[in-house]
């Protein structure tokens, strides 16, 4: 595969993983190993000081860190999230979520926008979680964000991808990358969004609530290379009758 490349980082691996909801640390370390990701997203403000161990790994398995602004509602509370991790990790890459509420997890269209605006403002490397709507993914881009991610159904759900019209039409009309983040359950999945023309895929629960999150881990690894193959290999049209793949002309006639 060609690398994925996002504010001149080249990144081999078009997995992005997520860490919460692992077992153990221990069991989170073989996942990301099997997933072969060279990007995980780390929610700033769930960890908080308890993720010594967190990050020493990411440390010393290379693995970039993308802070998370994972449980802000406002756009002030996502911009002073960003602003903490920027000043504790020594990156100004942020994954930009702000939710409307603790039902739904969606996220909130408003402050969101507000809240990318003012963080590209201040120099950060916007990664920005959105609902599958085309018009608020263009909105996005249009304010300078890195990369928009559009949702394939709510966090956590597994539900898969709900709209894949809406997400071909995000890829149609982006140009920066477009990751699908969030709501996939298995492998599958990871290999549609990546056929309907993504750039990468960003998961969490379906690798770290999966009963064997490492075999897991390694099924969607394989997945996302195999959507991105085919969605470069050339799709043969869809046919409403049948059509022999043998051709007819010049045989024998028995
Ligand atoms: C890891 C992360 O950033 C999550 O907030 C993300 O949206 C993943 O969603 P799933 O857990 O549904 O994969």
């Amino acid at each position: 595969m060609e690398p994925l490349v996002i504010d001149g980082v080249a990144l081999s691996s078009r997995l992005i993983v997520g860490t919460g909801g692992a077992p153990s640390l221990e069991v989170l370390d073989e996942a990301l190993r099997a997933s072969g990701t060279e990007l995980t997203t780390v929610a700033v403000r769930r960890y908080g000081s308890g993720a010594g161990g967190l990050y020493a790994l990411l440390r010393e398995r290379g693995i970039r860190l993308l802070p998370n602004t994972a449980g802000c509602r406002t756009a002030h509370d996502a911009v002073l999230t960003a602003e903490l991790a920027r000043e504790a990790f020594g990156t100004s890459w942020i994954k930009l979520e702000v939710v409307a509420d603790d039902t739904t997890l969606l996220p909130d269209p408003v402050e969101l926008l507000d809240a990318a605006e003012r963080l590209v403002a201040e120099g950060f490397t916007v990664f920005a979680y959105t609902n599958d709507d085309p018009v608020t993914a263009l909105r996005l881009e249009q304010l300078g964000v890195a990369a928009v991610m559009p949702l394939g159904a709510p966090i956590g759900t597994g539900l898969g991808i709900l709209n894949p019209h809406n997400i071909e039409l995000i890829v149609s009309r982006a140009s920066v990358p477009v990751v699908l983040d969030a709501g996939l359950g298995t492998a599958s999945e990871a290999a549609l969004a990546m056929e309907l023309g993504c750039d990468a895929v960003l998961l969490a629960t379906a690798v770290t609530r999966a009963h064997d999150p490492v075999r897991m881990a390694a099924a969607f690894r394989h997945a996302v290379e195999a959507g991105h193959l085919a969605a470069h290999a050339g799709r043969i049209p869809r046919r409403r009758h049948a059509r022999a793949s043998s051709e007819t002309e010049g045989m024998a006639v028995l």
